[in-house]
């Protein structure tokens, strides 16, 4: 059954349930279906100038609204994917997606400013104003899925940076994530009317987790918007009045909210479990975690963009705290195997996306297949246990040589993150022209009141003590040669620790 059936089929059932709330509003299923079918009308009074063009895949240009929501559905109703690009890129970095890609039809559903207006000349404009013409008809819309995609068809291209700043598209096909999100509907708590934080970025893959198993178990989106992400007071103020079951968000988006004394058990008693991706769960943040949420269940889980959300999963309980200084990133889900070769860590199966959209080349780079399967480098470093138990060791592209000798970054921030007054630590080389690691410089988030901002011989004596502490469990040339202290680390907008803000901000030292 294709993924857009079993969604209509749960709002045929039930119209009048609530799919999807934001602050100021919420949405039906009925709502849900009504608003797809519209859009997908404009879709098809486009015209083309051949077959070929009127099978690519359409660019959403959107916030995390209703609007682009059903605007993706939309565009994958019609038999196109959809390029979801966030509403805050940056004009140059869009112009990049939209030239990549090549597309033909464009979907705003934010306002634009006047580059963007000229950018997307010719486009489809969707705005809020239009669900209200759907509330006039109570009447179960009529909606046709016979061109709906399914099988190999490509549900969404994803564009991630790619370490030479060019955008990739990653090209992820319905059976991809018909197969991600069968495996998120078993293989977590199953929870009746789940009401599901969405709180990613449309534009990065963690999305999905929220997206496809909310709409395909009658589940309510919780969406936050980037006002509500990026503002303290607001962001508080509608978790502390929302119900949510589910949390799904990168591990640095939680330790936002652990800052807040009010994100206990007692005022989120009904939020049962939390599902973490896209950057390494320390076991400081799962330790907070679990000690702030008792009963709830917390599991972490792994996978780049390009298997297609996640592929193996573990809860992460106080047994595992106690015995591990890295937390595993769990089993690999059933329709895939995971192998080490030469220490990477290789995805082999059902979850491999179809490549690189639009880019052969760099597609024949890291996806290849291994006895008639899809296979894909990670390029990330790892291991598995005798029981199938997957360990991440970091990137393989965050080694560097220093002095010499091999050295793993990651490594040296998780033996810091041991160390008791250390919250979090990302380690960074500092390069000499001839690209040679000339220093490693630490950006050290210490808990709260360690010492102030201006008080340096507190800060040297605390670097002494740190060092100490430190060479008790990394190796002499591994020691970072200058410690930076910052009251928060910088995160990118998908909610990730933003390695390249640190970066920049090293070469302005
Ligand atoms: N549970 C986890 N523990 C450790 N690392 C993880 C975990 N989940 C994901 N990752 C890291 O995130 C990577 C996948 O992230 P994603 O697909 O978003 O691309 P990215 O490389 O971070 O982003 P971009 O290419 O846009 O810079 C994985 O390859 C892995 O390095």
């Amino acid at each position: 059954m294709k993924l857009l059936e079993r969604i209509l089929k749960i709002a045929q059932e039930s119209p009048d349930k609530v799919v999807f709330s934001e602050a100021e509003r919420s949405y039906t299923y009925r709502e849900l279906i009504g608003m797809m079918s519209l859009i997908a009308d404009k879709i098809k009074q486009k015209r083309y100038e051949n077959e070929k063009e009127k099978l690519r895949p359409i660019l959403i240009f959107g916030k995390n609204d209703f609007i682009t929501l059903t605007s993706m559905l939309a565009a994958n109703m019609t038999g196109h994917a959809y390029i979801p690009v966030d509403a805050h890129t940056p004009f140059e970095r869009t112009e990049m997606i939209w030239s990549a890609s090549k597309v033909t039809t464009i979907i705003t559903t934010a306002e634009l400013s006047e580059e963007f207006k000229k950018l997307f000349a010719d486009r489809i404009s969707v705005s809020a104003d239009s669900i209200e013409q759907l509330s006039v008809s109570k009447k179960f819309p009529k909606i046709n899925l016979d061109d709906a995609i399914s099988g190999d068809d490509s549900a969404y291209i994803i564009y991630t940076s790619g370490t030479t700043g060019i955008p990739k598209g990653v090209e992820v096909s319905h059976d991809n994530l018909a197969s991600f999100t069968n495996w998120m509907n078993h293989d977590f708590l199953q929870i009746e009317n789940n009401q599901i934080l969405s709180q990613a970025l449309y534009s990065f893959d963690l999305s999905i987790f929220s997206i496809y198993p909310s709409l395909t178990t009658g589940g309510n989106l919780v969406s936050l918007s980037r006002k509500e992400t990026t503002n303290f007071k607001l962001l508080f103020e509608r978790l502390n009045s929302t119900v949510i079951n589910t949390w799904i968000s990168t591990p640095s988006f939680v330790d936002i909210c652990l800052l807040d004394s009010s994100f206990v058990e007692k005022n989120h008693p009904h939020l049962q479990q939390f599902i973490f991706c896209g950057e390494e769960l320390t076991v400081k943040t799962a330790e907070k975690l679990l000690t702030a949420f008792p009963s709830a269940s917390i599991f972490n889980t792994y996978g780049p963009t390009e298997a297609t959300g996640a592929i193996s999963s573990v809860q992460i309980t106080q047994e595992l705290l106690k015995n591990h200084t890295r937390l595993p990133i769990g089993y690999a889900k059933p329709d895939v195997e995971v192998r080490i070769i030469d220490g990477e860590i290789i995805i082999i199966g059902d979850s491999v996306a179809k490549g690189y959209y639009e880019n052969p080349e760099k597609t024949a780079q890291s996806f290849f297949s291994i006895k008639g399967k899809k296979a894909y480098h990670t390029g990330d470093a790892g291991s598995v246990s005798t029981d199938g138990m997957l360990y991440y060791q970091g990137r393989i592209d965050f080694q560097v040589k220093f002095n010499g000798f091999r050295i793993e970054l990651q490594d040296i921030e998780a033996n810091m993150q041991e160390i008791e007054q250390i919250e979090k630590a990302i380690v960074l080389p500092k390069f000499n022209t001839q690209h040679k690691v000339t220093a490693l410089v630490a950006f050290v988030k210490t808990n709260q009141n360690l010492f102030q901002p201006t008080d340096k011989s507190a800060m040297r004596a605390f670097t002494k003590q740190l060092k100490a502490e430190l060479s008790k469990t990394i190796m002499d040339y591994m020691m970072p040669t200058q410690f930076i202290y910052l009251e928060e680390l910088p995160l990118n907008q998908n909610g990730k620790v933003d390695r390249k803000a640190l970066a920049l901000k090293m070469a302005g030292e």
